[in-house]
């Protein structure tokens, strides 16, 4: 477990952390999500070491580790751009860290070989790094920071540099390693979607604070502040409720758009909107949509299977409603939290129940 308790870091007069807490629980893969200049790296580097914060306590596993040098932290860390040795091969990049502490070679070779095999780099061990490609450098420097065997496992960005296609994949196999090898893992990421995907737990900065820290389904169902919910998914406002614009449900009828899952009770109105456009995107269709009454703009998602069926297109007239409206806990930061079950009113922070 990593707990960071209090820690405040200011660069000249501006404060990149704000007496910020976090609990990130043993074995969890944890997201540190938030827009640019939340703190998110800064918050990574000052448990990795290579920050100091002015103020405030980190421990790793119970042990106070606030003053401990970077490489006595038990941490593998891995950036955007890792700084291969371009002059060794990836066999002896991996084999770092058990180099300079001086493990014996037959050991040192056979968990390398291990390794390269879990990051399926088997067969890649006597290439250079400048004849891989992206993401195979990235997992050569998941293997280097796992050789160590550390107790935490920091990945600041680690695939933002990589194409959406390949970063999708080593997400997968992100998760995949993470739940073969069960190492308390924190990922920073600006990318909502990345976050979900990936992370069993989220917590979302927002200027140097922590605003929620949860399952994906915790915040995106029973989001703490307005800042979790429009950060956490895109927001469409109908009638004055924010909604998620997979949850408006849109009819050719007023009939259709009234339908109410069953086991559920909705008391949002029915409203008619104008198609503005159609746009698919693979599996999905956003339908945009203008309020009739009101002339605001927002977005329905539908799968498409549903959308064929409605057969909408551009200056039809369309029924909708607000399936479903997600729960704010607390509509702003700094108004006292109201504590809700499993939320501790101190950090925000969600506490599991004891089992
Ligand atoms: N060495 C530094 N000197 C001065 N300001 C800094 C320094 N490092 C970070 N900052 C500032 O602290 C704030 C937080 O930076 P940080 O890198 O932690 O944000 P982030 O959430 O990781 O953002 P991004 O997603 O853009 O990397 C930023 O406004 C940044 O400009």
């Amino acid at each position: 477990m990593i707990t960071v308790e209090h820690v405040n870091k200011r660069y000249d007069d501006f404060t990149a952390l704000d007496d910020l807490n976090i609990i990130v629980p043993s074995g969890s893969l944890t997201a540190l999500l938030g827009p640019s200049g939340s703190g998110k790296s800064t918050l990574l580097r000052s448990i990795a070491g290579l920050e100091h914060p002015d103020s405030g306590t980190i421990t790793i596993a119970g042990r106070d580790i606030t003053g401990v040098p970077p490489q006595q932290r038990g941490i593998g860390f891995v950036f955007q751009h890792y700084a291969a040795f371009t002059h060794m091969t990836v066999r002896e990049n991996v084999a770092f860290g058990l180099t300079i502490r001086k493990q014996p070679k037959k050991q040192i070779a056979a968990k390398v070989d291990d390794l390269l095999g879990v990051v399926g780099l088997g067969g890649f061990q006597d290439r250079y790094p400048a004849q891989l490609s992206g993401g195979q450098r990235q997992r050569m420097a998941l293997a280097r920071a796992l050789a160590i065997d550390p107790q935490v496992l920091l990945l600041d960005e680690p695939f933002g540099a990589l194409d959406a296609k390949v970063r999708e994949e080593l997400r997968r196999w992100l998760r995949r390693l993470h739940r073969e090898m069960h190492v308390t893992t924190v990922l920073v990421t600006h990318d909502q979607r990345e976050a979900l995907d990936v992370a069993d737990r989220i917590a979302v900065l927002n200027t140097g604070r922590i605003e929620q820290v949860g399952s994906p389904a915790d915040l995106y169902d029973r989001p703490a502040t307005d800042f979790v919910m429009s950060f956490l998914g895109q927001i469409a406002t109908l009638d004055g409720h924010p909604v998620r614009p997979h949850d408006i449900r849109v009819g050719r009828t007023p009939e259709m758009a009234q339908h109410t899952e069953p086991g559920t009770t909705n008391t949002a109105q029915v409203s008619r909107a104008t198609v503005r456009r159609v746009v698919r995107l693979g599996f999905e269709v956003r339908i945009e949509l203008q309020h009739a009454d009101t002339g605001d703009l927002f977005t329905a998602q539908l799968t498409r299977g549903d959308a064929e069926s409605l057969a909408l297109q551009a200056g039809d007239t369309a029924y909708v409603r607000a399936n479903r409206v997600p729960h704010v806990l607390h509509s702003a930061r700094g108004k006292p939290p109201r504590p809700a079950p499993g939320i501790d009113p101190g950090t925000g922070a969600n506490v599991d129940p004891p089992a």
